[in-house]
């Protein structure tokens, strides 16, 4: 399905296509506001630039890196020069520090990239204040000349009211909930896992008065959350009254707008070293739970940045670190793990109810919904050596991706996958999985170290980043992603650092926290079903909109 507006004026980076194949061609605006593709699949470029210039971007502020980076993927005749300079001003000037994302030195070449200086103190900011101001521009656009509120029955007369549906382990909720509040003509309902997020995250949601937010705490895990807002994208009935918008990294703007700290960071670190210049390789850790996080990381290397590996740090709920060493991508581990490597098992229950509970619950997630854009690229990349042209590639990709999807939800997982497939994923990438006693051990060891409070989600990714440094050693610089302020997450910082001389907990709390939980909460529990949620979103839609 080819989009008018695509021809002529776009690259092969500025259009996009399904990962099952059912999409082709669709413009940047048709992407970001679908969200999610018709065939269930999700948006991917129909290739990834290559940045030839990329090393003259070194001094840029993180704005004007953006800039270059974004524009590379999305069209002047879609989003003109200025207007995308805008949107990316307004998005980077919500956030506290100066260099957007600044990068600390821990100790020896281990740095830590802290990307909670955003609103909502997590590094879904870094995307969530972008897509959000993109929303309002496309909507604006849409909308000129338009009067009245909207309707949910699509006449042309109409305005264009989006409902976002989101689902939340804690961070993205806040996060979108800080790019949408209050924003003309979106309804924003974001769905958590009742109980299973942390309370400073649920006050940061639940606290929201403004009239376009409504929180529903699912009876059920992240997982759940996920699958129901993928159902309500899957349905054409619901699409049909409501036009849905996606905030979840299933929006590939989330995985655009993240690339830009990679670059940025990379270049933070040839400033800060003396012993790294630009054109050196470094690896970057991830704490990695959905997997968009670290794909953008992907696609920087794609792009040209000297990543020498990309490394997944995964807590107890390790779907991703089995994939990487047994070829096998399960929901529950099977029997008897005879493939290479095998599965550590120290104390962990095995997923029968779906993700466990950790200490580092946004990322309690048993399927990372952005692996499947990894999965094409690989399976793409296997194709190829058939010969045949791009777009046979792209589809015979679609096909692979669709199958093993459709294995995933009829028998719980796939694989193993061909050993071609498994090796190409690990010349990128190398996984580490981390418990909780580690992940507190971690947070110990670091403060005692040198007197920095983790957050749990980073001490993951510290954990895995000292494992890498042990097997590659010291002359490769880490970069450790620090995906969230500790102090949204005072349960686990606690447990790990309560006795530690002058740790003092009020410290590390940001004045915006004190007093947050005690604040009045607007938030609904809803069972773990997809239908029941329709109607609440349609419910909201209409008391804004009118029906
Ligand atoms: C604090 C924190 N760290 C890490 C992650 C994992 O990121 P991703 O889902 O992009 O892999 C999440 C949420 O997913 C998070 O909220
Ligand atoms: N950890 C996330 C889970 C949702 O991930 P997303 O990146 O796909 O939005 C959260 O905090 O909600």
């Amino acid at each position: 399905m080819a989009d008018n507006t695509t021809e002529q004026t776009h690259t092969e980076s500025q259009i996009f296509l399904s990962t099952r194949g059912g999409d082709y061609g669709l413009s940047f605006e048709t992407v970001v506001l679908k969200g999610l593709a018709a065939d269930g699949g999700l948006f991917l470029p129909h290739r990834i630039p290559t940045a030839n210039d990329w090393q003259s971007w070194k001094d840029l502020s993180y704005p004007d890196l953006a800039f270059q980076i974004l524009s590379l993927y999305i069209a002047r005749s879609e989003i003109p020069a200025e207007d995308l300079k805008g949107i990316i001003d307004r998005s980077y000037s919500t956030f506290r520090a100066e260099e957007v994302t600044p990068l600390a030195h821990l100790h020896d070449n281990l740095y830590l990239l802290e990307l909670f200086h955003g609103p909502s103190y997590s590094f879904k900011d870094c995307a969530l204040q972008f897509l959000g101001n993109l929303f309002e521009y496309f909507l604006v656009r849409k909308n000129e000349g338009k009067e009245g509120k909207g309707q949910l029955a699509d006449r042309p007369a109409d305005r264009h009211h989006l409902a976002v549906v989101g689902a939340t382990s804690g961070d993205t909720g806040s996060a979108a909930i800080e790019g949408l509040r209050g924003k003309k003509d979106v309804t924003v309902v974001i769905l958590h896992p009742k109980g299973r997020i942390s309370p400073i995250q649920e006050a940061q949601m639940t606290s929201c008065p403004d009239a376009n937010v409504l929180n529903l705490a699912v009876t059920g895990t992240f997982d759940d959350c996920q699958d129901i807002v993928k159902a309500l994208f899957n349905d054409p009935e619901t699409n049909k009254k409501l036009k849905l918008g996606a905030v979840n990294s299933i929006n590939f703007a989330r995985i655009l707008a993240q690339i830009v700290y990679y670059f940025y960071s990379y270049f933070s670190l040839a400033k800060k070293s003396s012993t790294f210049k630009v054109g050196d390789k470094v690896r970057f850790v991830v704490p990695t739970g959905n997997f968009g996080d670290i794909l953008a990381g992907y696609f920087a290397y794609r792009m040209g940045l000297p990543v020498d590996k990309l490394v997944i740090a995964t807590n107890e709920n390790d779907i991703l670190d089995r994939f990487f060493k047994t070829g096998r991508y399960e929901k529950k581990p099977a029997h008897g793990h005879e493939a290479e490597g095998g599965l550590k098992k120290d104390g962990v229950e095995a997923h029968e109810d779906g993700a466990k509970e950790t200490l580092s619950p946004a990322m309690d997630i048993l399927v990372s919904s952005n692996f499947e854009r990894l999965l094409w690229f690989l399976a793409s990349e296997f194709v190829a050596t058939a010969g045949m042209d791009d777009e046979w590639n792209n589809k015979q990709a679609g096909q692979e991706v669709a199958a093993w999807l459709k294995d995933l939800k009829t028998k719980g997982g796939f694989g193993p996958v061909y050993k071609d497939v498994l090796d190409n994923a690990r010349k990128s990438f190398e996984s580490e999985r981390v418990s909780d006693p580690q992940t507190l051990e971690t947070i110990k060891a670091t403060y005692q170290k040198i007197g920095y409070v983790l957050d749990p989600h980073t001490s993951v990714g510290v954990t895995a980043a000292l494992r890498s440094i042990n097997s590659v050693g010291q002359s490769v610089p880490h970069i450790s992603l620090s995906t969230a302020h500790p102090a949204k997450f005072a349960g686990a910082v606690e447990l790990a650092l309560k006795g530690e001389q002058g740790f003092d907990f009020a410290k590390v709390l940001p004045q915006e926290f004190v007093e947050l939980e005690k604040k009045e909460k607007r938030v609904s529990t809803v069972n773990n079903d997809w239908q029941t949620v329709r109607d609440v979103v349609i419910k909201q839609v209409e008391k804004e909109v009118g029906a």
